[in-house]
């Protein structure tokens, strides 16, 4: 997939999916790292010989295989898929299969639709009759007391590869009550605009203003695979309620709980395990309330290939990165129990319910987290509880938290262990952060070295913002004086 995400236009990037449809498996990325670095087409081809033989694949056998190649909107992918298509096909032997314009999960979708749903010719429009129609179940499903409109909707598409794909989806479902802005007609990819820039700055996106006040906003982000929601703060000149991953999360929690007791009792044999995976960023109140549900709240280090590791070990795993990433996994085992329940089920509610996880585990991507699928999952949620955003943002009340960056001579030199939230090398430093946040009513801090910037970043919550901004500042200046200045 050759995309740069929520980055700035003339950004370039690749994501590679493995064959199951999901992110390339962490064993190769030194390879991935060794490949994108080859100083020369002739050590490219040296280094994939040498990682063919190392990994026992008979590149004979590549003349077979086909590697699909989408691209998001930047003006550069059409010549970086032409040249991706001629590698594939001059150093492998293989068919490269161009497959245009597309979101990052779609690509993920189809190959993993080709290769473990055995749908040979897997295509973007399976995807959008897949999500339509168990969108349509899930609403055909909804108890009619509850059946109500919830207003409008507007999507800010970052002026991305979303803004036409949910144009499809309108189309399909004529959806009238949403309206798409940003939606890449005009307008630079990414600027102002987004999930990221949402997330991050939490400020309404380019185009957003006094007249959306009251109505129900979200954002994808340039390749559409990370979703927000937010409402617009009145006279608040561009600020907003944010409403983020963390809370997206909590809501799909919250469903699949209520559907699973409506299905399970203790008297039945086999349980459901749960899961719910967070990173150290999610918002502690998040955690909190998911924990009250009873549901069991695991942490990995940031970056979703972590999360979407961990929430495989689950039969229903449920994971989102507070900015917006996340899907929910379902395991064989339990689609299989919940086909035959489905099938078997003489009890109404019963039946429904199950009819309801069903359709949840078609329209919710299996291979990456999709903001598009999960839109309509949120959308879906909120029909069935008849609820406003309002509502489902009073589910808890986020705590106040700030994050920073820091410069540092050389980031490498944090080394941090549990799920990052502490920090062992340099040494003396996770003493002085512990110091420092006891001073703070409902204080949590960490520091972590980034994974995608020359940085260290630091985040801090407490119980009032000035509290948060104070302990962000002052454990960013000891993370200068433990690592030195930038020079
Ligand atoms: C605090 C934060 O938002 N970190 C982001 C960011 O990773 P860093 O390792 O923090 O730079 O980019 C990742 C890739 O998009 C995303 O998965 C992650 O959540
Ligand atoms: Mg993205």
């Amino acid at each position: 997939m050759i995309t740069a995400s929520h980055n700035k236009v003339s950004d370039n990037g690749v994501k590679v999916a493995d064959p199951g449809g999901e992110m390339l498996t962490q064993d190769w990325e030194p390879f991935a790292d060794s490949i994108a670095n080859a100083p020369d087409p002739d050590s490219l081809i040296q280094l994939i010989d040498e990682f063919a033989k190392k990994e026992d694949i008979p590149l004979n056998g590549a003349k077979t295989a086909t590697v699909l190649l989408g691209r998001d909107t930047r003006p550069s992918g059409e010549s970086l898929v032409e040249a991706a298509k001629q590698g594939i096909s001059s150093v492998m032997g293989a068919v490269g299969s161009d497959m245009g314009v597309v979101t990052t999960p779609q690509l993920h979708w189809m190959v993993r639709a080709r290769n473990k749903d055995m749908k040979a010719s897997a295509s973007e429009d399976d995807y959008f009759d897949q999500v339509s129609t168990s969108f349509r179940c899930l609403i055909d499903l909804i108890p009619k007391e509850s059946h109500q409109g919830i207003g409008k909707l507007i999507v800010d598409c970052a002026n991305g590869v979303g803004g036409e794909k949910l144009q499809v989806l309108k189309e399909k479902l004529n959806w009238s009550d949403m309206e798409i802005r940003n939606s890449g007609k005009e307008g630079i990819l990414n600027e102002q605009a987004g999930a990221d820039y949402v997330q991050k700055d939490k400020v309404a996106p380019q185009g957003f203003g006094p007249s959306d006040v009251g109505i129900r906003c979200a954002s994808l982000d340039g390749d559409a695979d990370r979703l927000v929601y937010f409402t617009i703060i009145p006279n608040g000149n561009k600020q907003i309620n944010l409403v983020d991953g963390d809370k997206i999360l909590s809501l799909f929690a919250l469903f699949i709980k209520d559907q699973l007791s409506i299905l399970t009792d203790d008297k039945n044999e086999y349980q459901p395990r749960v899961g719910v995976v967070q990173t150290a960023y999610a918002n502690g109140a998040s955690t909190k309330y998911l924990n009250q549900l009873g549901l069991q709240v695991i942490f990995t280090p940031t970056g979703v290939k972590y999360l979407h590791e961990k929430a495989h070990e689950y039969d229903i795993g449920i994971y989102f990165e507070a900015n917006g990433h996340g899907t929910i996994l379902f395991s064989d085992q339990f689609l299989s129990w919940l086909e035959d329940r489905k099938s078997s089920e003489r009890d109404l509610e019963k039946h429904n319910a199950a009819k309801r996880l069903w359709a949840v585990s078609k329209l919710i991507n299996q291979a990456v987290g999709d903001a598009l699928s999960g839109l309509l999952l949120v959308e879906a949620i909120l029909q069935h509880m008849g609820w406003s955003v309002d509502k489902w943002n009073e589910l808890y009340c986020d705590l106040p938290s700030r994050q920073l960056k820091v410069k540092v001579a050389d980031r490498t030199a944090v080394v941090t262990t549990n799920a990052e939230t502490i920090v062992e090398k340099p040494p003396g430093i996770q003493e002085a952060i512990n110091a420092l946040t006891v001073k703070y009513l409902q204080g949590r801090c960490f520091v972590r070295p980034s994974g995608t910037e020359d940085v260290v970043r630091v985040y801090a919550e407490a119980n009032t913002q000035e509290a948060a901004d104070e302990l962000a500042t002052s454990v960013a200046t000891l993370v200068s004086q433990f690592l030195g200045f930038h020079s």
